[in-house]
């Protein structure tokens, strides 16, 4: 599952309310927490985490995350590595959904995901969420101050409908979705940075394989966030200079695996550049299998192409059946009261769709 909050997905810690001690950004940071002892700045030992000061007033700290990609979470992790005699004694996560940009204090309708619990220190906690709604929005609270290395918010991406009908976009990109369904060799780094939405600063950030010392090759098989008629593959090999594979092929795979049509053929690599192939034009796409001829690595792997209207129609349904209220009633207005539905009534498939609406 994807980590929704991640700063990789493009999350962002919108506002806390103190972090006197530690920047709420490190809450989101993707690398696991470190810390080295007895280091110490202006305002006392460095944690890398977000850690408030001592509080002498009854309330409780706070912090709200903008998640980089809205969706259903499943599962939230408070960590609080490092963290043993400044560590919160209880946490609590709520979560809200609104669309555009709102400042902190305009956002409404939290609803608590993960009621108050214990904590330890120096302790990654896991809390289950048994909702299906669609968040935009975390809020970590801690009883009653203290430090938290990192939040992570494991859920299943459910993109905007009105984001993506009549664009063309990245059917395979993590931020709407795509994620890898199986991979022959992830030994240096996972195939899963492929999808992610920005471009790798290190060659740590992307995929590599180990070298390869048997006949065969090493691959990749994917999953389309929305499946589509893809036009353009970008095969982004940056950073890969001595490992980079020799060369690529690109094939359709269909809901069972079994491959179907080529959508680019055995095609040479230059190390250390970002390739942009056509693709050959067809039926829509769901799945890809990706080869590495023989080993190596790569950045990211991006698909271009148009969404399939019937495959926007089945996701606006998920999409409007999910929203939370008072979201709900932003986006669908009246309509909202009589969720759910089982297929969109007309014109709120055209609202969320717009004139690329089948029908
Ligand atoms: N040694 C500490 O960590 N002290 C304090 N925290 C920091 N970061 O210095 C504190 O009071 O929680």
């Amino acid at each position: 599952m994807l980590d929704l909050a991640s700063a990789a997905v493009r999350g962002t810690v919108v506002a806390a309310n103190d972090e006197f001690f530690a920047g709420k950004e490190n809450l989101i940071e993707p690398a696991a927490p470190s810390h080295a002892a007895r280091t110490f700045g202006p305002h006392g030992q460095v944690y890398d985490g977000w850690e408030t000061r001592r509080r002498r007033t009854p309330g409780v700290d706070w912090a709200v995350v903008r998640l980089g990609v809205p969706g259903v979470v499943r599962r939230v992790v408070v960590d609080t590595a490092h963290f043993t005699g400044n560590f919160p004694e209880r946490c609590a996560v709520e979560a809200t959904a609104a669309d555009g940009y709102p400042d902190v204090d305009e956002l409404t309708g939290w609803t608590t995901l993960v009621p108050v619990q214990p904590l330890r220190g120096n302790e990654k906690h896991e809390f289950e969420v048994p909702d299906e709604h669609r968040w935009t929005h975390l809020r970590l609270r801690i009883f009653p101050d203290g430090g938290v290395a990192r939040l992570r918010a494991f859920g299943e991406p459910l993109p905007d409908p009105r984001e993506l009908a009549g664009c063309p976009v990245d059917l395979v990109g993590a931020a709407i979705g795509g994620h890898v369904t199986g991979c022959s060799d992830s030994f240096f780094a996972p195939a899963d940075n492929l999808l992610l939405p920005d471009s790798a600063a290190v060659m740590g950030d992307g995929f590599e394989t180990r070298r390869r010392r048997q006949d065969g090759n090493d691959w990749v098989e994917l999953a389309l966030g929305v499946p589509g008629v893809p036009y353009l593959a970008e095969v982004d090999a940056r950073h890969f200079l001595g490992n980079a594979p020799g060369a690529v092929r690109l094939t359709a795979l269909s809901g069972d695996g079994t491959p179907g049509r080529e959508l680019l053929p055995e095609i040479g690599l230059q190390p250390g550049t970002c390739h942009r192939f056509r693709v050959a034009a067809g039926d829509p796409v769901t799945g890809l299998r990706l080869d590495l001829l023989p080993d190596g690595g790569l950045a990211r792997f991006r698909l271009y192409g148009l969404p399939d209207a019937a495959a926007l129609d089945a996701l606006a349904l998920r999409y409007a059946n999910a929203l939370p209220d008072p979201h709900a009633t932003a986006v669908l207005g009246a309509a909202a009261a009589a969720r759910p539905y089982e297929t969109l009534p007309g014109p709120l498939r055209a609202a969320l769709l717009g004139a690329t609406a089948p029908r």
